[in-house]
């Protein structure tokens, strides 16, 4: 599903924040993207979403060669990806149901489909009860809970998360791992970058770590450990 073939990465500003990266993910896996703290996580994940462009290297979704794609083909590629991140990044004027059906909105999806499906993955993540709630009215558990079905609302074949725990108590940080693991178990693939060694550790999930922006290690049912 994702190849990436000697890709690099160097800012503008001469910071090199990825070397020659040769990955594969396949369609269904689950994926952890460790490391300390600058050592090209998130441009791992900017360069997936296409925020950012490799300096060199090809970067294949799906066959398609993501570094070719032209800017109005950007939102096709998108509309395959949910996101999350740390910051939840809801819509604070919107309820949960309409920050979710927002989702829908944008691609243009029929009113009848909104109605069917905002509810159902709402259900799925637990807020069934809260769909009128604001974001500031909830705890940052369920705020991330409504920004994981905002983004596999729309069925995308792959889940990007940026430290999605991040800001979360460990409890509740297992309660979102555990919607996470739900999801993929339905076939999405997911990719989560995170610096939650114990969470990684109990996953027993493939892990690859990076370190200065380099991939020194690529493990099935690997450990955060392993990067010490
Ligand atoms: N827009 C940018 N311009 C210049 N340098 C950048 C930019 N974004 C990131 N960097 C640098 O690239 C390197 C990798 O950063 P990145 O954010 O990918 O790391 P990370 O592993 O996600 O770190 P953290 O866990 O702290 O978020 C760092 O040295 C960082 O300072």
């Amino acid at each position: 599903m994702i190849q990436m073939l000697q890709v690099c990465k160097q800012y503008k500003n001469g910071v090199i924040a990825l070397k020659n990266i040769n990955i594969e993910i396949n369609t269904g896996e689950f994926v952890f993207v460790v490391g300390a703290s600058g050592a090209g996580k998130s441009t791992f994940v900017k360069l997936l979403l296409k925020e950012e462009n490799p300096t060199s290297g090809k970067i294949f979704i799906n066959n398609k060669d993501i570094t070719q794609l032209k800017q109005r083909e950007i939102p096709y590629l998108r509309r395959n990806m949910g996101v999350v991140f740390q910051d939840f990044r809801l819509l604070p004027n919107k309820t949960v149901y309409e920050n979710v059906a927002f989702a829908m909105e944008i691609v243009e999806e029929s009113i009848k489909n909104i109605k069917k499906q905002v509810p159902e993955v709402l259900e799925m993540v637990g807020l069934a009860d809260k769909q009128n709630h604001y974001p500031n009215q909830l705890s940052g558990g369920e705020q991330q809970r409504v920004s994981l079905a905002r983004a596999i609302v729309n069925k995308p074949q792959l889940l990007i998360c940026d430290e999605p725990t991040g800001n979360l108590d460990p409890d509740t940080s297992m309660d979102i791992m555990h919607i996470l693991y739900e999801i993929n178990h339905k076939g999405t693939t997911v990719i989560m970058a995170t610096h939650a060694k114990n969470i990684v550790d109990l996953a027993k999930r493939r892990v690859i770590t990076l370190r200065d922006g380099e991939v020194i290690n690529d493990q099935e049912k690997g450990g955060y450990s392993l990067e010490d």
